[in-house]
């Protein structure tokens, strides 16, 4: 951890082992601004009425180029919520995301679109991998869709699918692959190009535990060269990977610095 005033966690830094295997050509471009994410005073509600849901409730959260976030909180703490905002995937009720200092309201859908394929990489529980394309050619498409030539887009994915263990298994379709072959393809996409920001949710879901280690570990590799990350997660372990832990309970921040030993008790409630 590397917070102000956090402790380092118990456990040896996951980190360390990251930041030695740096490779040079996954460098992003240098960082055009202070911030990658700004999320400020974000609500997002879910209906109206008695019925309307308060997901999030005036969440602000920056995150700088280097700088990987987890956000952790109980179920339904709006944590997804928090990450499809970000991603431009939802739109908040109030308050403003700005990504690489674009506000994204002010993007017609063309604009946000586009924003989303360069610059944003999601990796998602639902894996959303195209069943009638190859995992090379599932990684290539949005590079593609933007303008890469065929050639040069499927030499990056297979760059893309080699960096995740995949290189062997690039021609075979998702269900020829196993589920945690799936998902290091779904990671495959979202690192392909030269994404600023990534966006993980629970990323590690389907993966045994040295498979998720080993994403966890790209994600970090990633964010070490020049990206911003934030990391949906349930635990601590995982949470252990980030500079900054961020804890959301019912729509709000209820704290952004704890050092990891107060995670257990500000997840069962004792905490604060
Ligand atoms: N489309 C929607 N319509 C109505 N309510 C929603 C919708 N999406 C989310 N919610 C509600 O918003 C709140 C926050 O949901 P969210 O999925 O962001 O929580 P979470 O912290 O990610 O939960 P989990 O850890 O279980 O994935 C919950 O009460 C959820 O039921």
């Amino acid at each position: 951890m590397t917070t102000g005033g956090g402790r380092m966690p118990a456990a040896p830094d996951p980190r360390a082992a990251s930041n030695s295997a740096a490779a040079p050509d996954q460098a992003v471009p240098a960082p055009t601004g202070d911030t990658v994410l700004d999320l400020r005073d974000v609500h997002r509600t879910h209906g109206s009425g008695p019925a309307a849901v308060h997901a999030l409730r005036g969440v602000s959260l920056a995150v700088r180029p280097g700088e990987l976030v987890a956000v952790m909180g109980p179920s339904g703490s709006g944590k997804s919520t928090l990450l499809t905002l970000a991603g431009g995937l939802d739109s908040p009720t109030a308050g403003e995301v700005h990504v690489e200092g674009q506000p994204l309201h002010a993007l017609d859908r063309r604009g946000l679109a586009r924003l989303r394929r360069r610059r944003i990489g999601y990796i998602f529980q639902n894996l959303n991998l195209i069943g009638s394309l190859t995992a090379v050619e599932n990684v290539a498409l949005p590079l593609e869709l933007d303008g890469t030539g065929v050639r040069a887009a499927r030499r990056l994915a297979l760059d893309a699918l080699t960096e995740v263990g995949l290189s062997e298994l690039g021609d075979r379709f998702p269900d020829q692959l196993s589920g945690g072959q799936q998902q290091r393809v779904a990671i495959a996409r979202a690192l392909v190009g030269q994404r600023r920001l990534v966006l993980a949710d629970e990323p590690t879901g389907a993966l045994d535990s040295q498979t998720g280690e080993a994403v966890l570990r790209l994600l970090r590799r990633r964010v070490d060269a020049g990206a911003a990350g934030v990391l949906v997660t349930h635990e601590a372990r995982h949470a252990a990977w980030a500079d900054r832990v961020v804890f959301l309970r019912d729509g709000v921040t209820v704290d952004s610095t704890a050092p990891l030993a107060g995670v257990e008790a500000l997840l069962s409630g004792s905490g604060r």
